[in-house]
């Protein structure tokens, strides 16, 4: 049976995260951080790179499960009979009716100490049945067999810096087998046995317990009381809450900055090379989210966000990144991992994203709208916060005339891309606006119109088609970029302007099936501009990879907002909800859609997808629109 990375769910302490399959198998962790070495590797292999399986031991399974063999040649049932988070929080219920009765295992990383812990309960429900837990613990990505010892009833894991303890809540009997820990224990109607994995590095004591049971009923409250702070009120609101769960999972509790996913390498095509490292902090992805915070009341996170993004931005603005590690850090070099096979044989799994070298001119105009955003939401300004802000301006002033890779960082010949030229005047329209609103602060407000006024005047000549009405990809060329979708929500062009209209349109015909929006087309060898940087490289397809990718959800929620500011609210209602149904049982969306074979891809969750589902509530139901937009009357 082949996994669908939408047959996970998520769990997490807010510094790392962990993905557990419906057979009740943590298939995916990285400890201690989320950017770390992961230990529990089986989602881009098998279970000798790491996994940890708790479950009816069976094989009297009942409802038409499959049993499957494990490593152990032990028969398990492949699926649970149900699972669900408990009501707005990131505690996972999975529950299984077996012939021998019914049970439940609740999985959580409860808010770290010093430690990160996972705790797993398993409570009988009904008769009783024999469990089975399986260990294989796999440090450095799935390849290092840690040396396993008891110590004092517990079982502990040691290989380098690495170290991981194993207790349980009444203590049950461990063996070794075939390179894993096992037990076998049953349990009896309302019987609980608790399971806690503690990381720690090995060359330090051995940290504090936790109570499993205390940190499941803390978790519990400090999840809903978090929840319970979202204002928006509208339809869909668990749609919306789970996804700013989801947000808050992937933010890194102690510097604020937020991953754009917690995995790495899940393909955006099957068997395909499109293979990227997720776990660092994207400004794009980041800004975006920071927004979606802030329209929902989480004033807190929005500011840890932003004293994050100051802290990482700081020193020369010509030095900028697109991205950085969840503490700011700069490296981030990208390698393979030649062991690992890959998702569903998906190689090559990568580490580290080359994309960190690359010029997105894009990131300035989502720093600085973001900034401006912050500052209207009323947060505090720090010092040095202006002064950003204009060294900011001062070397996108210098740059945007530069192509670049753009925001779907195609790893193809730089181009001028549209989208990152309607990012420039957006970086000029705000400063713009807040030297009008500000006149005590220090500015040359005249620059910045001018400024503002050529970027729009050029992208008005070079971007647009006036033979089939709609903006391009980049300059001269034919090819369309589904980032032109927010071109009303931006404040570009008022919504209504015919170039505005046939623009989504053209979007909508060429890049998009049935509401399912792909980025660009990644089939297709378009035709290169005569300013492009790709003369004499041999290149001409726009991202310069082999294989396709399927639809980029944030991109069909694009689409909606764009059809409801463009007055096809109807529309973009039933897209909407048809979006909405794509989340899997647990409401989380990877990256992309496959409408074919039915099912998400790509790194997983992905906070790019769910800031697009917050959006677009928004958008749609609280009268709000999306915060940060000028009104159109207003676009110059
Ligand atoms: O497909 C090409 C690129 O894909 C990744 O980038 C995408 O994810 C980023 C994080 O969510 C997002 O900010 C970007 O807009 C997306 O295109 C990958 O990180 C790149 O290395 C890769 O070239």
């Amino acid at each position: 049976m082949h996994p669908s990375i939408e047959d996970y769910a998520l769990i997490g302490d807010h510094q790392t995260a962990a993905l557990v399959g419906p057979d009740g198998s943590i298939d995916w962790l990285c400890l201690p951080r989320f950017d770390s070495a992961a230990c529990f590797a089986k989602l881009l292999g098998d279970e000798d790179n790491g996994h940890w399986r708790i479950a009816p031991k069976g094989p009297n399974g009942q409802n038409g499960q499959n049993w499957q063999k494990g490593l152990n040649g032990l028969n398990a049932p492949a699926t649970c009979t149900r699972r669900a988070y408990r009501p707005d929080t990131l505690v996972l219920d999975t529950e299984w009716d077996t012939e021998e009765g019914s049970v439940r295992v609740t999985d959580l990383m409860p808010q770290r100490d010093r430690a990160p812990d996972v705790v797993r309960i398993v409570e009988g429900l009904k008769g009783r049945v024999t469990m089975r837990s399986t260990l294989r613990l796999r440090f450095d990505y799935g390849s290092v067999v840690p040396w396993v010892r008891r110590s004092g009833g517990h079982r502990v894991a040691v290989a380098g810096p690495d170290s991981v303890w194993l207790r349980s809540e009444p203590p049950v009997r461990t063996w070794g087998e075939d390179f894993g820990t096992h037990s076998e224990f049953t349990v009896t109607e309302g019987q609980q046995v608790a399971f806690v994995l503690t990381w720690h590095p090995s060359y330090e004591p051995r940290p504090r317990r936790v109570d499993p049971y205390e940190a499941l009923a803390q978790s519990v409250g400090d999840w809903q009381a978090w929840a319970a702070r979202c204002r928006y009120d509208g339809p869909h609101r668990d749609a919306v809450v789970r996804s700013l769960i989801t947000l808050k999972a992937l933010t890194y509790a102690p510097s604020g900055g937020i991953v754009a996913a917690p995995t790495t390498s899940i393909p955006e095509e099957i068997g395909g090379v499109r293979n990227w490292d997720y776990r660092y902090c994207w400004l794009r992805d980041s800004t975006l989210t920071l927004g979606a915070l802030l329209a929902c009341g989480y004033q807190e996170e929005a500011e840890a966000w932003r004293n994050w993004l100051l802290r990482a931005v700081a020193g020369d603005p010509a030095d900028l990144q697109i991205m950085y590690g969840l503490a700011g850090e700069r490296r981030i070099s990208e390698y393979e991992l030649a062991w690992l096979p890959g998702f569903r044989g998906s190689a090559p799994v990568r580490v580290g994203n080359a994309a960190v070298q690359q010029l997105q001119l894009d990131v300035y105009g989502e720093v600085i709208d973001s900034l401006t955003l912050a500052q209207r939401a009323g947060l505090p300004v720090e010092p040095g916060m202006w002064r950003l802000h204009q060294a900011l301006m001062d070397f996108l002033h210098s740059a945007w005339r530069k192509p670049d890779e753009g925001l779907w960082e195609v790893r193809g010949p730089r181009r001028h891309f549209v989208h990152s030229k309607v990012m420039a005047w957006v970086a000029a329209d705000r400063t713009v606006r807040i030297l009008e609103e500000n006149p005590e602060l220090d500015g040359d407000v005249d620059r910045w119109r001018a400024m503002r006024d050529e970027v729009h005047r050029e992208v008005c000549e070079r971007g647009y088609d006036p033979e089939r009405n709609t903006f391009t990809q980049s300059y001269g060329s034919r090819e369309l970029d589904a980032a032109l979708l927010l071109l009303p929500r931006l404040g570009f062009l008022p919504p209504d302007d015919p170039r505005v209209v046939g623009t989504v349109d053209a979007v909508r015909s060429e890049l998009a099936r049935d509401g399912f929006v792909h980025r660009y087309d990644s089939d297709r060898h378009g035709s290169l501009p005569h300013d492009s940087d790709a003369h004499g490289s041999g290149l001409k397809k726009v991202d310069g990879l082999p294989g396709g990718e399927s639809s980029f959800l944030v991109c069909s929620f694009w689409l909606a907002d764009a059809l409801h500011l463009t007055g096809r609210t109807t529309e973009a209602l039933d897209l909407f909800e048809r979006l909405v149904a794509l989340r899997n049982d647990v409401g989380l969306l990877a990256e992309e859609y496959d409408p074919v074979a039915g099912h998400q891809l790509g790194n997983f969750p992905q906070a790019f997808s769910h800031i697009g589902l917050v959006g677009t509530a928004l958008a749609l139901f609280d009268g709000e629109g999306e915060a940060g937009v000028p009104d159109a009357d207003e676009a110059g």
